[in-house]
């Protein structure tokens, strides 16, 4: 009895051992169904992760995930995780091989766009900052990305920046070399009253800091005004030709009228004439048949009288077409007078535009077109008599120093001021002229080699001692002069050439001097 109640002792107790041990088997047995899932969902995960990177890996990935549902120990799926992880393992190093490529790929197009001369200098600094950045190696993508969007943007702020600067391209020393000629030629040219402010305006524009567009802007507002200038001398020449077509209609009526009206007088006139003769004619046969004085008498009588009235009726007609006559002379005369006044209006006006077209508008100095024409006179004179003739050429020194300090238009009154002096400081015979911008050349005939440096130094200090003063400041203007004299058969030219390297070494050797080509 006692050996039975042991053993059921026993068997309860191994009973509830075994339902303890049911128990613990069934929380194994949860507790690894919640892994399997946990890993289940990594392994979804990564394979998500790693999708269309490696198909290979991709395959391997869910496979596993589909295996994992099976295997009833973990071990079972230790062969196709190694796999994995060899997969993962080269993956990585793949990875990474690619994004050093893609990193010197990023180098490469940073140093283009390096290259790009118009970025900003912000943008450059940047840039520069940005490629010192790229050195360091990239260990996953999302390193990689932003250098990428960095890069686009640094693309779009290059365009943004040259778009913004489409019409202002950059201006180079050849378009400030054709600004300045444009603003010489202008000052060659003699523009109406009411359009110099506009020229002034222009050729200060030229002068100064002057982009393309404005370069293109002043070619264009110079051009309209000269075709309007041009326009202009058309319509008043056509203006003088239709009214000199009317008034020579006028006369050419009026020289018909007078042939007509002639023509018909003449006519009449003969009838009278015939008349007369006739009673002349009859009178005379009167008295020869007459016998009868007192009948004779009568006779004669009334034929004097018709005769009378002949007559009077031809001095009438004589006289209106004297008169007709006289009114047409009048007419004509008008007519011409009117004419004449309209012709020497017009030939003022030529002579006029003729002698601007050979003045410098600023200073008023002959022009470089003068000049041509009597350095032309000037050499045909020394060669036919054989007398000396030099070229001096002379420029102020510093020019541009009066521009830039206190403005053009004191530099504009600065060259007036020293072309009067210059002109002042010249005989009669003796030229000046403004060859352009602040250089002047002057000819001069009938000047010994012992006089020249004389007189061009007796210039200089004249032109040196004028007490110019701009914002109360006291200034001393300078000249530099080159000189030659044209040698036996030599060209003008070739001494224009020698007097210009003269005013060159003269400016090389200090400026405020003359320097003579002997
Ligand atoms: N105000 C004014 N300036 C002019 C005119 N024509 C030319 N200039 C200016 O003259 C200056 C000439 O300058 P540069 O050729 O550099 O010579 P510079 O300053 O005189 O110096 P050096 O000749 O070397 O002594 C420029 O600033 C021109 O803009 C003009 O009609 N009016």
């Amino acid at each position: 009895m006692k050996e039975s109640n042991t053993t059921i002792t026993q068997i309860s107790l191994m009973k509830q051992k075994l339902n303890a041990a049911k128990l613990a088997l069934e929380e194994i047995n949860t507790d690894r169904n919640e892994k399997l899932k946990v890993l289940i969902q990594f392994i979804t995960h990564l394979s998500l992760a790693c999708k269309g990177q490696n198909i290979e890996l991709d395959n391997k990935l869910a496979k596993l995930r589909h295996h994992m549902h099976n295997f009833e120990q973990i071990d079972e799926a230790l062969p196709e995780l190694v796999d994995i992880e060899r997969l993962l393992k080269s993956q990585y190093s793949h990875t990474m091989s690619r994004l050093e490529d893609s990193r010197n790929g990023l180098n490469r197009v940073i140093r283009q766009i390096q290259r790009i001369d118009a970025a900003p200098d912000k943008l450059k600094k940047e840039i520069t900052y940005f490629k010192q950045e790229l050195n360091k190696p990239f260990h996953t993508v999302w390193e990689y990305i932003p250098k990428v969007e960095k890069l686009i943007f640094f693309y779009e702020e290059i365009l943004k920046h040259q778009f913004s600067d489409a019409d202002n391209y950059k201006i180079l020393p050849q378009h400030i070399l054709l600004a300045k000629e444009l603003a010489a030629k202008i000052s060659e040219i003699e523009f109406r009253k009411d359009q110099r402010d506009q020229i002034l305006v222009i050729k200060e524009v030229l002068l100064g800091d002057i982009s393309l567009s404005h370069l293109l802007d002043s070619y264009q507002t110079i051009l309209s005004l000269l075709l309007d200038n041009i326009a202009r001398e058309k319509t008043a020449s056509q203006d003088f030709l239709f009214s000199l077509n009317d008034a020579l209609l006028i006369v050419h009526d009026v020289v018909n009228n007078v042939h007509n009206n002639s023509q018909r007088n003449e006519q009449l006139k003969g009838q009278l004439n015939q008349e007369i003769n006739l009673r002349v004619n009859s009178t005379g046969e009167l008295v020869t048949g007459a016998d009868n004085l007192n009948e004779l008498k009568t006779q004669l009588t009334a034929q004097l009288s018709s005769i009378r009235d002949a007559l009077s009726r031809k001095e009438a007609l004589e006289q209106r077409e004297q008169t007709i006559l006289r009114k047409s002379i009048e007419s004509m005369r008008k007519e011409l007078n009117a004419m004449s006044q309209e012709a020497s209006n017009y030939k003022e006006k030529l002579f006029e535009h003729q002698k601007l077209n050979l003045l410098d508008p600023l200073t008023q100095l002959a022009n470089r077109t003068a000049l041509e024409d009597r350095m032309e006179q000037a050499y045909r004179n020394h060669i036919r008599y054989k007398t000396p003739l030099w070229i001096a050429i002379t420029d102020i020194d510093h020019f541009k120093i009066i521009n830039d300090n206190f403005g053009h238009s004191t530099g504009d009154k600065t060259l007036q001021v020293i072309a009067m002096a210059l002109k002042n400081s010249l005989r009669d015979s003796e030229f000046v002229a403004r060859y352009g911008g602040e250089e002047f050349v002057l000819l001069l005939p009938d000047i010994n080699n012992d006089h020249i440096s004389i007189l061009l130094n007796r210039v200089r200090e004249k032109i040196k001692n004028i007490p110019f003063k701009f914002k109360n400041q006291r200034i001393t203007v300078t000249l530099s002069i080159g000189a030659a004299q044209v040698m036996e058969n030599e060209s003008l030219e070739d001494a224009f050439e020698r007097a210009d390297a003269a005013l060159y070494q003269a400016k090389n050797n200090g400026r405020d001097r003359v320097v003579i080509d002997i």
